[in-house]
């Protein structure tokens, strides 16, 4: 018998996720019935969905959820052999049983010399988020200029790289000086630190006098509501994210967007990446190659321990990540 650790949602969220609110409970799994795959997970990922989607799809004592690149420990399943990794979306457990749906193996092109856990990040969700939302939502184009915020995190650091491969002037904001030295590092053109800039308005103003043809919002609230006023006639916003409101337990109710919305003729569009599951090989192939190339640099902030799972949680959603926040069992 197996003995496996989750952590289950204790309490619902007020405000920043605390460590009380979360429960380790051990799990003695069944044997394997014909069709099943005993997985072992080896690199799990936090998220800040993971905070706004408690709230909507969990109960209090529900276990955490959440992907994990796993080792396939035992098969009775003929389509996935011991020893092969995968992509599952069971949750925070250290050990689990599946019947094969929903595990993504890795792509067989995976190199030896490339962390599995970047199946979490660059050439996972986030990565994938980065390639859809620029190239299906914004449509980027050659010469144009791109905004995204959170820059220095898992989908903006893509974000800025990819446009930069598509022939892009690129801006980005993080709340380090750290951070904002790790952008420049990476190629961004321009790069500063929201939380110290004196004016947020002369910074977005300074790093693009033109303004911006794109905008990767991962953010929300009043940088957006600040932002969109420096955006160029028919430019597009592609709403990621709002990680600015999904900790307030009442949402900031920020100026009107409308007045610039018009008067520019943007357009405005959330995204969930999950609309793009059908191309999911495509993204994860370019973002390889390019990965490979050394086109898109990567950096991921790894915790240690299956037991600090609430803490890198609640650091990533404090900025305490550069990169893909992962938890390494
Ligand atoms: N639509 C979709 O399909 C998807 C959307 N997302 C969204 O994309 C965004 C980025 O996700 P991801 O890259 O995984 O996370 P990150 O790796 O960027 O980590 C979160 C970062 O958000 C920043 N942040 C936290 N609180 C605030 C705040 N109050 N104001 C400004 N910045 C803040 C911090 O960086 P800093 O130091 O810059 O403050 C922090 O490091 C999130 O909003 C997420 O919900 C992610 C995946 C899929
Ligand atoms: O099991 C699930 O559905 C979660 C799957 C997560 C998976 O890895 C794929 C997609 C992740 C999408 C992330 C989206 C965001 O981060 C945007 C977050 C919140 C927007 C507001 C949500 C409000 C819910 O009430």
């Amino acid at each position: 018998m197996v003995t496996a650790k989750v952590w289950v949602l204790k309490k619902h969220f007020q405000g920043f996720p605390k460590p009380s609110d979360f429960d380790l409970k051990k799990i003695e799994l069944p044997s394997l019935q014909d069709g099943e795959l005993l997985l072992e997970s080896v690199f799990l990922s936090v998220d800040p969905y993971m905070r706004p989607y408690s709230q909507r799809d969990m109960k209090e004592g529900d276990v955490m959820i959440g992907t994990q690149v796993a080792r396939i420990v035992e098969s009775k399943n003929p389509a996935f052999a011991a020893g092969a990794f995968v992509v599952a979306n069971s949750g925070w457990r250290s050990h689990f049983i599946s019947d094969g749906k929903g595990l993504h193996l890795l792509p067989s092109s995976w190199p030896e010399s490339l962390p599995k856990s970047l199946a979490l990040g660059t050439v996972g969700m986030p990565g994938l988020t980065a390639y859809f939302g620029l190239f299906e939502v914004c449509k980027m184009k050659p010469g144009e200029t791109v905004l995204v915020n959170a820059a220095a995190g898992a989908v903006g650091s893509v974000v800025g790289q990819l446009a930069k491969i598509g022939g892009c002037k690129v801006v980005g904001c993080a709340g380090s000086d750290d951070k904002v030295a790790y952008l420049k590092k990476i190629g961004f053109d321009e790069a500063f630190n929201y939380k110290t800039v004196t004016s947020l308005d002369e910074a977005l103003s300074k790093a693009s006098p033109d303004g911006y043809d794109c905008f990767f919002d991962n953010v929300g609230g009043e940088f957006s509501s600040i932002a969109i006023n420096h955006m160029k006639k028919h430019g597009r916003i592609a709403v990621c994210g709002a990680i600015s409101q999904y900790n307030d337990s009442v949402p900031q109710k920020g100026p009107y967007v409308q007045i610039p919305m018009i008067f520019k003729e943007l357009r405005m569009e959330g995204f969930i990446v999950t609309s793009w599951n059908n191309r999911r090989e495509e993204g994860q192939k370019a973002l390889l190659k390019w990965v490979l190339e050394g086109k898109v640099k990567f950096h991921e902030q790894v915790t240690e321990g299956f037991e600090n799972m609430p803490a890198a949680f609640i650091g990533m959603l404090r900025g305490e990540n550069l990169g893909k926040a992962i938890v390494k069992v």
